[in-house]
Parts: structure tokens; C-alpha cells; sequence
């Protein structure tokens, strides 16, 4: 009998609670094959980090259990560090070591030998762009090009699993598309990754399966496309309006189930009905919003996500 492929990563009923706040995340179980790429999409506060922080072995669960290509995730800790690679959302640096160094000791902590580690290193700054920045010091960095050290620092041992948390927000557009084309190619030589991530589209251009979070457990979890299809009977509708208005006649529309701001756009997620787009901009109209344009797209992971939750991936700030 052929035995079926161990996969790169499986997470088991994982628990953990914070004693403090009483929240954190309960019975989260997914498994990643090698080479997939595996979206975790939730709102602020709904578990990525914590889910992460668990399955780096930062944390340990109060329940469950993980394993990384089959070693047991709480009790081979060492092995598994060693073919994992992590990007945490906010990374901290040595600010007075340059981000050669920094990229550098990263990798020779992680026992790449000193010839290896220094020419990864310098490969990977220099497909982010780094290079004419790698002898300065870390302290002179932006936010964007601290994130993609962090990248390279991820990256530079070769891990055979890679957790992302929220890995391209800050990044710009060329940096971006760099970041897109390197997670593809780790992909094709077999390396899995976890993205947790609410940035939709680069979830469905990027993700083979996505898991949706919410307030710590995983409510959905498939191929974006599935995800996608399940709210055929949706539209989403965006108005750019000229000035910020209080939406309250928008959201009280029949067949509207949720209006999210976003910058100066106001995104309406709602049920396709005859005469809903009309129904929306008249609402539009009551709440004094001066529409500069609009547009009906077709649904996306948002969607799904208020579909499912009635809550929006992205909060106002
Ligand atoms: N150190 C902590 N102590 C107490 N509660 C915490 C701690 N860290 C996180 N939490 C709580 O646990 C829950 C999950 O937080 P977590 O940071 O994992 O969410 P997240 O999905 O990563 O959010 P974000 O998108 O904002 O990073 C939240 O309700 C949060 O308030």
C-alpha cells in the first residue's frame, strides 16, 4: 500500500488562550501539503499572530498538537525550528548593525556555514532590492525595507516551511510584485507557507487553500475559488465618494448586508437583487455622498468573509 505524503505541516486541535484577556485561539486544525500555499484570513484580533507564535514554538499550545514534515512540533523543537522559517508582523533589528549583518548572523544562528549564509544573504537582498542598502544600518531603514529583511532573514537557511504574518503590508508596489515572485518559486522547489494575510487579493492570486479565522476558530476553510463561488448570489459594490459621509441610509437598504470603509471608497457588500445598485446609490444620495464613481465587482474573500461572519475583515481605525 502506498503510503500517503506526510504533509508539511499539520496542525491539530491547537489551543491557546491568553490568562490575561481570556481570547487567543481554540481547536484550529489545518495541514499544508509541500509546495502549498496556505492563506490564514481573519480580522484584528481574530488569532493569526497567536496561531503562528504556537506553530514557530515561541508559544506553547494548551492544546493540541503540531507537527513539521512529521516531527512533533512540542516535543522536537529543535528540529523543527530548523526547517521553519518565520516573518512575524512586526520585525525587530539590531538598529546599529548594518542589515547585512543582521540578515548574516540571522542565517549562521540557523547553522548555514559563514561561505553559504554570506552568498544567500546577498542573493536574497538583492532580489528585494537591498543591496545598495546593505551596509547601512538597520536604524536608517524604512518600515518597507525592514519588512523585506525580515524576509531575507526568513529565507536565508532554506526552510522547508515558511510562516508569514501579514508579509507585504508597507511593502510598495515593485517590492510587492518581488515578494509574489519569490513566494511562487519556493512553492515550485516544494516549500510550504502559511500567509496570514488580509490583503483579499494577494490572498487569491498567491493561496492554493485559505482558512478563515474568526474570533480564534476557523469558520471556512478551501480553494479561494470555492470560497468564492459559495457567495454567487453576492455583489459588491464601490463608491469613491468626494468627501467622508455617515452611511447609515446605505446600510438600511434592503439586501445590504454590511458597508465598509475603505479610504475613500465605500465598499457594499450585498445580495444581487433587481434594483439594488439603484437602491444603493439613492442611499448613497440620503447620506449627502457625492459619488465621484462606482462600480459593481464581482465578490471576493471579503464577501465570503462578511457572508459568513456578518463582520468585515477590515475594521475602521
Ligand atoms: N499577549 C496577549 N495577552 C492577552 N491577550 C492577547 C495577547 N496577544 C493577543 N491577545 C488577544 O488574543 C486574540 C488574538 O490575537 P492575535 O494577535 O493572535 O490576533 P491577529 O488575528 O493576529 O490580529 P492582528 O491582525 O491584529 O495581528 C485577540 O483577542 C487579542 O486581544
Amino acid at each position: 500500500m502506498v503510503e500517503p505524503p506526510v504533509p508539511a505541516l499539520e496542525a491539530r486541535e491547537i489551543s491557546r488562550r491568553y490568562k490575561s484577556s481570556g481570547r487567543g485561539v481554540e481547536g484550529v486544525s489545518f495541514s499544508v501539503a509541500p509546495g502549498e500555499v496556505f492563506g490564514l484570513v481573519g480580522p484584528n484580533g481574530s488569532g493569526k499572530s497567536t496561531l503562528l507564535r504556537v506553530l514557530s514554538t515561541a508559544i506553547e499550545p494548551d492544546g493540541g498538537r503540531f507537527f513539521v514534515a512529521g516531527a512533533d512540533g512540542i516535543r522536537e523543537k529543535r528540529k523543527v525550528r530548523a526547517r521553519m522559517g518565520l516573518m512575524v508582523d512586526r520585525p525587530t533589528h539590531y538598529g546599529d548593525l548594518t542589515g547585512r549583518a543582521n540578515a548574516y548572523f540571522f542565517a549562521r544562528a540557523y547553522g548555514v556555514e559563514e561561505a553559504k549564509a554570506e552568498a544567500v544573504v546577498s542573493e536574497l537582498l538583492d532580489f528585494f532590492d537591498l543591496a545598495e542598502y546593505a551596509d547601512d544600518r538597520v536604524k536608517t531603514y524604512s518600515y518597507g525595507m525592514g519588512k523585506k529583511l525580515a524576509l531575507v532573514e526568513a529565507l536565508a537557511h532554506g526552510p522547508e516551511v515558511l510562516l508569514l504574518d501579514e508579509p507585504s503590508l508597507g511593502l510598495d508596489y515593485t517590492s510587492q510584485l518581488a515578494f509574489q515572485r519569490k513566494i511562487r518559486d519556493l512553492s515550485e522547489s516544494g516549500v510550504a507557507v502559511v500567509l496570514a494575510s488580509n490583503q483579499v487579493d494577494e490572498v487569491e492570486a498567491l493561496c492554493d487553500r485559505v482558512a478563515f479565522l474568526y474570533r480564534g476558530g476557523v469558520v471556512a476553510q478551501d480553494t479561494p475559488e470555492a470560497l468564492i463561488s459559495s457567495v454567487e448570489g453576492v455583489r459588491r459594490v464601490v463608491a469613491t465618494l468626494r468627501n467622508p459621509v455617515e452611511y447609515g441610509p446605505v446600510e438600511s437598504v434592503e439586501g445590504v448586508q454590511r458597508v465598509v470603509p475603505e479610504g475613500r471608497n465605500l465598499v457594499v457588500h450585498c445580495d444581487e437583487r433587481p434594483g439594488i445598485v439603484a437602491d444603493v446609490v439613492a442611499g448613497l444620495v440620503r447620506s449627502g455622498g457625492d459619488v465621484v464613481s462606482l462600480s459593481v465587482e464581482r465578490p471576493n474573500l471579503e464577501d465570503v468573509f462578511v457572508k459568513l461572519t456578518g463582520e468585515a475583515l477590515r475594521r475602521e481605525d
